[in-house]
């Protein structure tokens, strides 16, 4: 059997960071910045005023109380500026550019809050509630780095600094297809035999989480012909394509049935357990990835972490490696099977404990979804007893 390293292997050789595209601000969340963005402009790109009240020379209010003519009123926006001369004070809003002469801002909570004339009952140092030019970030000077995610906060620098678009690696588009007769639409009625299909629905979102776009594609039954027809339907608009289900030993496999005569899609048996059975390979002139992950709904969200994140990960432009694992002590003894890697779902507790949880087979969701780690138990291992160290791949 072919090893989990070795399969991954395979996988991140054949996958490739997606070129980078010119995407608008609308577009860009979630995306991998593929520029290094700088400032054209100081930010603040004007000294202004942090507070609401009134803008004086600070020398004038050393003695309160004290009462200033109001010369003028400065709303944010404002282009009209009138220089504060000595003794009089300019009312002014957060935001609004501080007028000449002026060195500080009295808020107007410290004043009578007049119009015409205000009493300032505080003294304020020079620079009170003043925002300089420049303080943020200083012109040409680096707010973003290459390969940074997008998130809303850095969606926000990028128009800050007045961009409308930047160069950045797309989220991967990915289409989810399960297959499988036996499959009903949530919340449709179930005849005998057939169950409620929660595959593609859970890799959709699986995508959605490591940064991609989840397009779910819906079912197809059993039939490769079909299957090829909904490959050949999606493949203009991925990135990649997970299918479920269809790749074992039974006389109805359509995933390995439509592909394998492509020549182009391997289906092996990887050491690990779930996830067993596993195709990857390339679709189309493109040389779309394709992922046929198990039916089983353990092990195809097992094979997604295993295999799909690391290589979605490389498409958005960084190191596609095995998930992350910690050390913890489990709590239960385990077991595994000779010859594979297992991944057994578990509870990490904060103390730095691990629990089974129980249910342990590939087709048990409710376990799955009780769990919050896998824990990892090597090929050369049968046996953990209990209290022992292993190393948990958080979830
Ligand atoms: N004779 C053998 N039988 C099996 C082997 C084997 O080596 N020899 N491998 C077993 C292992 S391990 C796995 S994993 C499964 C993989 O099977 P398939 O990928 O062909 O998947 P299906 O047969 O279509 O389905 C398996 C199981 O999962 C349920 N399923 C499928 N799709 C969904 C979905 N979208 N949502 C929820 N549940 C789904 C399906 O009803 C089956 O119960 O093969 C073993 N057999
Ligand atoms: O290897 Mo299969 O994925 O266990 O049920």
């Amino acid at each position: 059997m072919k090893s989990v390293d070795a399969h991954l292997a395979d996988i991140l050789a054949a996958v490739r960071p997606l070129a980078p595209l010119e995407l608008e601000l609308e577009q860009v969340l979630g995306a991998t910045l593929a520029e290094t963005l700088t400032s054209p402009v100081p930010l603040p790109p004007f000294d202004n005023s942090a507070m609401d009240g009134y803008a004086v020379r600070s020398v004038d209010i050393s003695d309160v109380p004290v009462t200033l003519p109001v010369t003028d009123d400065v709303p944010a926006g404002s282009q009209e500026l009138r220089a504060v001369g000595p003794g009089h004070a300019v009312r002014i809003m957060t935001g609004a550019p501080m007028p000449a002469g002026a060195d500080a801002v009295v808020p107007v909570e410290w004043t009578d809050g007049g119009k015409v004339s205000v009493r300032i009952d505080r003294p304020v140092q020079a620079g009170n509630a003043v925002r300089r030019a420049g303080e943020d970030v200083q012109a040409g000077e680096v707010v973003l780095e290459a390969g940074t995610v997008i998130g809303p906060a850095q969606l926000g620098i990028i128009a800050g600094v007045g961009r409308r678009s930047v160069w950045a690696r797309p989220r991967p588009r990915v289409v989810v297809i399960s297959t499988g007769a036996e499959l009903v639409e949530p919340g449709g009625p179930l005849a005998l035999g057939q169950i409620w299909d929660s595959n593609s629905y859970t890799l959709t979102a699986a995508v959605r989480e490591a940064g991609g776009e989840g397009f779910r594609a819906g079912t197809v039954g059993d039939d490769p012909g079909v299957l090829l027809e909904q490959l050949d339907t999606q493949l203009v608009r991925a990135d990649a394509i997970i299918t479920s289900g269809g790749v074992s030993m039974g006389a109805y496999e359509p995933v390995k049935e439509a592909l394998s005569p492509l020549g182009t899609v391997r289906f092996e048996k990887v050491a690990m357990q779930p996830g067993m059975p596993q195709g990857f390979g390339v679709l189309g002139d493109d040389q779309v990835p394709i992922f046929a992950l198990p039916g089983n709904p353990v092990s195809s969200f097992v094979s997604f972490k295993l295999f799909v994140r690391p290589a979605l990960d490389k498409m958005r432009g960084f190191n596609g490696g095995m998930p992350e694992s910690v050390t913890a002590r489990t709590l239960a003894s385990l077991r595994s099977p000779a010859g594979r890697r297992s991944f057994l779902r578990g509870v990490l507790a904060p103390d730095g404990t691990v629990s089974p949880v129980r249910g342990q087979g590939s087709h048990q969701l409710a376990a799955l979804a009780a769990a919050n780690a896998l824990i990892v138990v090597a090929e050369d291992v049968t046996e953990v007893a209990e209290g022992a160290s292993v190393q948990v791949i958080p979830l």
